[in-house]
């Protein structure tokens, strides 16, 4: 099974690296940067799950991109996704599958659009990671899980096949019967935690101890739930059950990486993951006054980012 990974950045070098790691056909899709750092230095994973420096790591760039791959692992940020379309657009043949790992739903209609649902499976991930000053990838905490599926909840056979190749590499990796479901989940969780992170610019565990930072968090929670329970996935499956503890935990060091992003003064992902979200609570009439101010904040910070 030939497996390309678009982008090496945190998502796509650290589960490409796992499978790489695990003698899977790995090819990463980068650009000429990024190319240049891993002939030079090979992808370095920093992980409490196990170190590991994997030399030479096999690269293609856009204009060199020819051959057909069985599996596209899309792992761009929400703000490069046409880029990335344009770039990996030859390596879509009749049965390539894209499994996307972007958080936020809206890529799915996009990406159908250009290759047709058919070649879209479900899909989404849960780790903390980065790269680091050296553009190493670190993985910030052990937790990690990558879900993938048909989107109609069929078990077909390249779901299968994908099922095992991952499981090879990936402790986490797991076929799912329900990714609509499990991809609301996350995007009920994670826009929770980036809302609140960013907006009170630090960890779950500080806010929770602020006076209102409880209700303010669960009021959140709250907010993003409805809006998925009226878009039909009502919030409640075992994955939600499992990281709804996370934005309940005294003490907890954990942030969203669109937080870590404005500490870095990067861009961030705000409509893809929070405007659009706010766009389905209109359409659904569903008041979400919390989440307004974070998009607000999250739109003068990219204002304020370009100057
Ligand atoms: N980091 C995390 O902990 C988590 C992130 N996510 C989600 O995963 C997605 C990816 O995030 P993350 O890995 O952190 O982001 P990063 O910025 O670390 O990595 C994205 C990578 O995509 C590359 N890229 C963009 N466009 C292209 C292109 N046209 N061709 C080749 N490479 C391209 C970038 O390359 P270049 O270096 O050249 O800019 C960059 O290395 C996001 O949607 C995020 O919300 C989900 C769960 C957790
Ligand atoms: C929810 C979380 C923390 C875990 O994957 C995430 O997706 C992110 O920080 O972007």
């Amino acid at each position: 099974m030939r497996i390309l990974v678009v982008g090496a950045g945190a998502i796509g070098g650290y589960f490409g690296g796992r499978l790489l790691q695990a003698g899977r056909d790995v090819t990463f899709l980068v650009r000429p940067r990024r190319a240049s750092e891993l002939a030079r230095d090979g992808l370095v994973i920093k992980s409490p799950n196990g170190d590991v420096t994997l030399k030479n790591p096999p690269t293609v760039q856009a204009d060199a991109l020819k051959d057909k791959f069985d599996v596209v692992l899309l792992s761009c940020k929400a703000f490069d996704l046409d880029d990335a379309i344009a770039s990996f657009a030859a390596a879509v043949g009749p049965n390539t599958a894209i499994i996307p790992m972007l958080n936020g739903m809206k890529h799915l209609d996009i990406l159908d659009a250009v290759f047709g649902k058919q070649r879209v499976l479900g899909g989404l991930c849960a780790i903390a990671a980065t790269l680091n000053e050296k553009r190493e990838v670190v993985q910030l905490q052990p937790m990690q899980s990558i879900n993938y599926g048909e989107r109609d909840g069929k078990t077909s056979d390249r779901v299968k096949a994908i099922d095992e190749a991952f499981k090879s590499g990936i402790n986490g990796a797991t076929a799912s019967q329900n990714i609509m479901q499990d991809m609301w989940e996350k995007w009920v969780f994670l826009s929770s935690l980036a809302a609140s992170t960013s907006l009170m610019r630090t960890s779950v565990g500080n806010i929770l101890a602020a006076p209102g930072g409880r209700d303010f968090l669960l009021g959140m929670l709250d907010e993003t739930s409805a809006i998925a329970t009226a878009s039909g996935y009502p919030p409640g499956g075992p994955f939600f059950e499992r990281v709804k503890g996370n934005l309940t935990t005294e003490g907890s060091p954990m942030t969203a990486s669109m937080f870590r992003d404005i500490k870095a003064g990067l861009p961030v992902e705000a409509d893809h993951v929070i405007g659009d979200l706010i766009a389905r609570a209109d359409a659904a009439k569903v008041p979400v006054p919390k989440l307004r101010i974070a998009y607000t904040h999250l739109k003068a910070y990219e204002l304020q980012r370009v100057g």
